[in-house]
């Protein structure tokens, strides 16, 4: 039975709306709309336990999964929301072990939910141009507890000469526009692995998909992801009046070698065989002259 203690990391949940993600420290409290409440009040309770605030509002003890990590990060950026990250993971087969590229780490909110899935063998190698993002996405890995699966580097792919990965399980891109990297990611990626790219407009889809097909991937797929929430009471069960509006399209390929190369050279081969590899005399045109002798 794990009890919670000095730094635990705990969400006081009181609802959907109101929870709160800290570590406990003994002399802290929070002063909310529900009352006072006391990190020592949790320190030595089992996770999932209540405690009581000085307004008699009971608050829920829980464990923080990845979700709230996420859902509660310091946003620099926009972030990838887990609608989009279950989707993403499911449909790369991204497992244990692998190793992941990533451009464009933004809050890290990606990062951190990918390296929680890779580790504790796999890794996330992830690039990001702004020094302050990218602050702001490594205390935000921290806090998720990932640090160790993560390397983060201030370089652009974009204008890179040299390429500082090979062989990778998959390429995971949100930056506003993936289809310049496109023949660099091809380059760091395993025989068919697999890319996500992040892009909030349509236009975007059109040009990566351009360019991925241009770049020899496959299994290539657009996609948006709504989720609507349910209120469920009895006798009124209802589909929410809050949601989400648009955040962003995915765009899914796997590399692949289309042999447009070795048609180039079965081509060039073929001609060279029709090619009469003596080179005759020029026939001369007969001249009016000529055509009259002969005739
Ligand atoms: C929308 S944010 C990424 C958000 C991230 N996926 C998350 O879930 O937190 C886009 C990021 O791409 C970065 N970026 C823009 N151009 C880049 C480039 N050429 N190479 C690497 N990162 C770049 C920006 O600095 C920004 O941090």
């Amino acid at each position: 039975m794990a009890k919670i203690k000095q730094n635990s990391p705990v969400l006081f949940f009181y609802n959907n709306s109101k929870k709160w993600l800290t570590k406990i420290s003994k002399k802290e409290s929070f002063h909310t709309h529900i009352g006072v409440i006391k990190h020592s009040d949790a320190i030595g309770k089992e996770y999932g336990s209540r405690l009581i605030t000085n307004k008699d509002k009971y608050v829920y003890l829980l464990e923080p999964t990845m979700y709230d990590y996420v859902m509660k990060i310091q946003h620099g950026t926009q972030i990838v929301y887990p609608k989009d990250l279950g989707y993403i993971v499911a449909r790369a087969g991204i497992g244990s072990g692998q190793k992941i590229l990533e451009i464009g780490t933004g809050s890290g909110s990606l990062t951190s939910f990918v390296a929680n899935i890779v580790k504790p063998r796999g890794h996330v190698y992830t690039f990001d141009v702004d020094e302050n993002f990218m602050k702001i996405a490594e205390k935000n890995i921290k806090k998720a507890g990932v640090s160790k699966y993560v390397t983060q580097q201030n370089l652009d792919l974009k204008t890179a000469k040299t390429l500082p990965l090979e062989d990778m399980d998959v390429a995971l891109i949100d930056l506003g526009d993936p289809w310049i990297v496109i023949p660099k990611v091809r380059q760091m990626l395993k025989g068919s692995g697999s890319i996500f790219a992040i892009c909030p407009t349509m236009n975007q889809l059109e040009k990566l998909t351009m360019a991925l097909v241009e770049n020899e991937f496959t299994d290539i797929e657009s996609t948006e992801h709504i989720l609507r929430t349910i209120e469920a009471r009895e006798g009124k069960t209802r589909h929410s009046f809050q949601g989400i509006g648009h955040t962003t399209y995915l765009c899914f390929a796997r590399k692949a070698f289309f042999g447009r190369e070795s048609r180039k050279f079965l081509e060039k081969s073929t001609t060279e065989k029709i090619k009469p590899k003596t080179t005759k005399k020029p026939v001369k045109k007969p001249t009016k002259k000529s055509s009259k002798k002969s005739s």
